[in-house]
């Protein structure tokens, strides 16, 4: 990895019989977008607060450029942080607010004065500056709580959930907009959240958490194509899982069955032949044609339109119900319930996954 910013090793943390953090590795680099993605109780949040000195770790290390920096305390490490529920200080104006952290580095008035219009400037809040927090849509103070946090020039933001109390719509256009500061800006975030769809549009790089260990970590799309573990593909998007047995190893794959039925699966390295195996088949992937085709048959069970797409639940003979989603402009079939069709895939559209 280029220039490392933060590194966290064997980072432990327990609070009882709980393993809040269990053996995490993690290295962040310079002016990385990283995303901590699972579900609730996964560590998520204990891992942030470890790196922003919060809460201490029973065991690891947390280094940043090199320097140990596990039993500074919080306001020596220089970070700034964004946090749900956007707190503000209810009594100061929003100039005030931002202006905060300069006021506690005993920076002068004209430069203070300076950098928080800068850094309202920066999430187009220039015109609020006068007004009181409560004065302001939560979109709005989420807006201020992210320049306060970057108006003394953090080396790395923190964010937790900062998104998860505004509405969808509202949502949507922050992370935008957040993606876009970070581009210009060039500081590490790290960002926190159960959101997949929120971390997949938005980060260089998820690491998935769950029981307080690192599942997986790579780029969105990787990770999205090629997950390893049953949890992976089915909390990162959804996915089908189909068990096969692999017959023999052909060029770029395997020669599979599946319930009795011959299927290639390409891989760069398949389980060894005889092997039962497992794979994962996103719904996107299988191509629904009519009825009497090549391929599985079966028959739409439920159909849920989604807008831009409609998911659909086909009952298999052979493989039991398969979730399938497929945009809804592409509407060679109508897709009722009821209606008799087959189901193909390629062969790159199967993920072997690992052995449990
Ligand atoms: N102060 C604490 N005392 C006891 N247990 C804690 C404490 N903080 C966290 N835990 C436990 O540690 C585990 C990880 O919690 P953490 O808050 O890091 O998860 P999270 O992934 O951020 O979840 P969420 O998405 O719900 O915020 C959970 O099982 C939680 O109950």
């Amino acid at each position: 990895m280029t220039d490392v910013i933060l590194s966290i090793r064997d980072a432990v943390k327990r609070y009882g019989e709980t393993h809040a953090l269990d053996r995490v590795d993690l290295d962040v680099a310079e002016g990385e977008f990283l995303t901590l993605l699972g579900p609730s109780g996964s560590g998520k949040t204990t891992l942030l607060t470890a790196v922003a000195g919060f809460t201490q770790l029973t065991a690891g290390t947390v280094s940043m450029r090199g320097t140990d920096i596990t039993s500074l305390p919080p306001e020596k490490r220089g970070f700034g942080m964004v946090f749900q529920g956007y707190a503000l200080f209810p009594t100061m104006t929003v100039a005030q607010n931002v202006g905060f952290p300069l006021k506690v580095r005993g920076k002068s008035k004209a430069e203070i004065a300076a950098r928080v219009a800068e850094c309202l400037d920066l999430v187009q809040m220039g015109r609020f500056a006068d007004r009181m927090p409560q004065q302001l849509s939560g979109g709005q103070q989420q807006r201020v709580a992210l320049a306060r946090a970057l108006s003394f020039h953090p080396p790395v933001l923190l964010l937790d959930e900062p998104l998860s109390a505004l509405d969808k719509k509202l949502r949507a256009d922050l992370q935008w907009e957040l993606k876009a500061l970070h581009e210009k800006l060039g500081v590490t975030f790290i960002y926190v959240t159960h959101d997949q769809e929120e971390a997949l549009s938005m980060s260089d790089r998820i690491v998935i958490l769950e029981g307080g260990r690192i599942q997986q970590e790579g780029a969105p799309e990787a990770l999205y194509d090629a997950p390893r573990t049953d949890f992976v593909a089915n909390f990162l998007g959804k996915s089908n899982f189909l068990d096969v047995t692999v017959a023999g190893h052909v060029p770029g794959g395997a020669a599979c069955d599946l319930a009795g039925h011959p299927i290639e699966i390409a891989s760069p390295a398949p389980p060894p032949v005889g092997a039962a195996a497992r794979v994962a088949l996103r719904p996107e992937r299988i191509a629904l044609g009519p009825e009497g085709g090549e391929g599985v048959p079966g028959r739409i069970a439920q159909v849920s339109y989604l807008g831009e797409r409609a998911q659909l639940i086909v009952d298999t003979e052979r493989l039991g119900p398969l979730l399938v989603s497929r945009p809804t402009w592409k509407a060679a079939i109508h897709p009722d319930a009821g209606l008799p069709v087959t189901l193909r895939w390629e062969r790159d559209a199967c993920v072997f996954l690992e052995a449990r």
